[in-house]
């Protein structure tokens, strides 16, 4: 630990003076992790692929980091080392520069996912080293205080445990203590599905050629969220959603019942099963928010009212603020319909939530709470064939991800996402900012 801290007040444990933090893996998350603590007073010894070293010494040329050629160097100068690499990176990347650490350091890893980090250190750390793992549940983008911070203490000794609870506390986040294995249920049910669902809802625009926020039929609050979110996703890098998705042996079920889901409600719409559909998206209402007399929604909606009918990307016109077109909102009756086939009660996740789990919660609760909303839906899915092109495009792009999915297909995922991001590239200028503006928005107006 460098100075500042040490001199204002007490070391956190002793020998914090000298306790050297290891980054491997520069890119967007061990970026942010490098400047929160070295600003905190850790010091931080990082790095990333050689041909990035002089580059990443210019950029931090005034922060207390200091930027060296490789992970050998990093692991056996550094007392605890994060790995902060592509998920599908883990394996290699600890079996090359694991051996290197320092005798009796600690060791941990930010992937998304935990299953193959954990098999990595497993096989390829000197036993003598403690695994303590951690995720951060959100983008680096977003302030990490008062985010879930997950922390894993997988093989550890409480002393090491604590010195990592001890340098993370500087981002201010609420810990939060699981198993790996807990970790990726958990995050498969609020991570991977909620991805497929954004991620199939930028195919179907895409296969149908529309920005949807630049015609009249995508307009209001929860087409905001929609909208803004998936848009969110495709500026971001393909890995980290397809990491999360593939390597998570949890999430795969998830991610086919989510297919599922929407293809079996689409068949009842287009084949007009009227009290069919209306059984099941009640049943599974029933299931996931509790029935009326003893519902399992807080007494507030998860949604502050009117926040998200704020940030639009396309002013609308007065005719549409005041009766926007009905949607029967097939990807939220299908989350819902998902939720309930596999027993999923997702408020029991909040306190291990990303903000875009929260908002699409957010927006699920309020389609399935506000009167008369969930009974418009069904009707319109039922007699209006206003959004049956974009519902069928939707259908085969849930399927279409489900199946990458499960055969584990890296390339074709990354082909399937680069195509849409492409389509949606000239956009997302503005745009993004319009999102994250949106999710400060609720996250701030949300907490009071
Ligand atoms: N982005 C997010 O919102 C979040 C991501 N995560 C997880 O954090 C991890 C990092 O994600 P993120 O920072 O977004 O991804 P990035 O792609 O921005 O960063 C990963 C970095 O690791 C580098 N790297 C790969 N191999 C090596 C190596 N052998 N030695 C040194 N560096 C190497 C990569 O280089 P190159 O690009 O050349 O391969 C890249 O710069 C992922 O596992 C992700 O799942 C967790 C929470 C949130
Ligand atoms: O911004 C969000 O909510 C995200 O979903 C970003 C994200 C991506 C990967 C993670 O492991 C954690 C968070």
């Amino acid at each position: 630990m460098a100075s500042t801290v040490a001199s204002s007040t007490a070391p956190p444990f002793p020998g914090a003076e000298d306790f050297a933090v290891g980054l491997i893996g520069m890119g967007d998350m061990g970026k942010m992790y490098a400047r929160r603590l070295s600003s905190a007073g850790w010091r931080i010894l990082a790095c990333d692929r050689d041909e990035k070293h002089d580059e990443l010494v210019k950029e931090f040329a005034n922060h207390n980091i200091q930027i060296l050629r490789n992970g050998h160097l990093v692991s056996r100068a550094s007392n605890y080392i994060i790995y902060s690499v592509e998920a599908a990176a883990i394996g290699r990347v600890v079996a090359q520069y694991g051996p290197s650490t320092r005798l009796g350091a600690i060791v941990g890893g930010q992937t998304s996912c935990k299953d193959p980090e954990i098999k990595a250190f497993e096989e390829f750390l000197p036993n003598d080293v403690d695994i303590v793992s951690c995720h951060s549940l959100h983008g680096p983008n977003v302030d990490p205080h008062d985010q879930p911070l997950v922390l894993i203490k997988h093989r550890a000794s409480d002393e090491s445990f604590a010195k990592v609870e001890a340098v993370l506390r500087c981002l201010g986040s609420k810990h939060v203590y699981l198993t790996a294995k807990e970790h990726d249920r958990i995050t498969a049910d609020t991570q991977a599905v909620t991805h497929a669902a954004f991620l199939s809802m930028g195919k179907a625009w895409h296969a149908t050629k529309q920005f949807p926020w630049e015609g009249t039929r995508y307009v209001g609050g929860i087409e905001n969220v929609k909208i803004n979110l998936m848009l969110r996703i495709y500026a971001q890098k393909w890995h980290v959603y397809a990491g999360l998705a593939i390597l998570n042996p949890e999430a795969h079920k998830q991610i086919n019942q989510f297919a599922r889901s929407t293809t079996e409600l689409f068949y009842l719409m287009l084949e007009g099963r009227r009290d069919e559909l209306r059984a099941r998206v009640y049943a599974a209402k029933d299931k996931v928010f509790g029935r009326d007399d003893a519902p399992k929604w807080g007494d507030k909606p998860l949604l502050p009212e009117g926040v998200v009918d704020r940030f639009g990307l396309n002013p609308p016109t007065p005719l549409q603020q005041i009766q926007p077109t009905p949607n029967n909102h097939l990807s939220l009756l299908a989350m819902v319909d998902c939720w309930s086939a596999l027993g999923i009660v997702p408020f029991d996740h909040m306190i291990c939530s990303t903000p875009l789990f929260r908002l699409w919660l957010g927006v699920t609760e309020h389609l399935f709470r506000t009167p008369g909303l969930l009974d418009e839906s069904l009707r319109v899915g039922l007699e209006d064939a206003t959004f049956r092109r974009d519902d069928l495009h939707f259908t085969i792009a849930a399927s279409g991800w489900a199946e990458c999915v499960a055969l584990r297909q890296f390339e074709t995922w990354r082909e399937r996402f680069a195509v849409t991001q492409k389509f949606f590239e000239p956009r997302f200028e503005g745009a993004v900012e319009v999102g994250q503006a949106m999710i400060r928005a609720v996250l701030e107006e949300g907490g009071k």
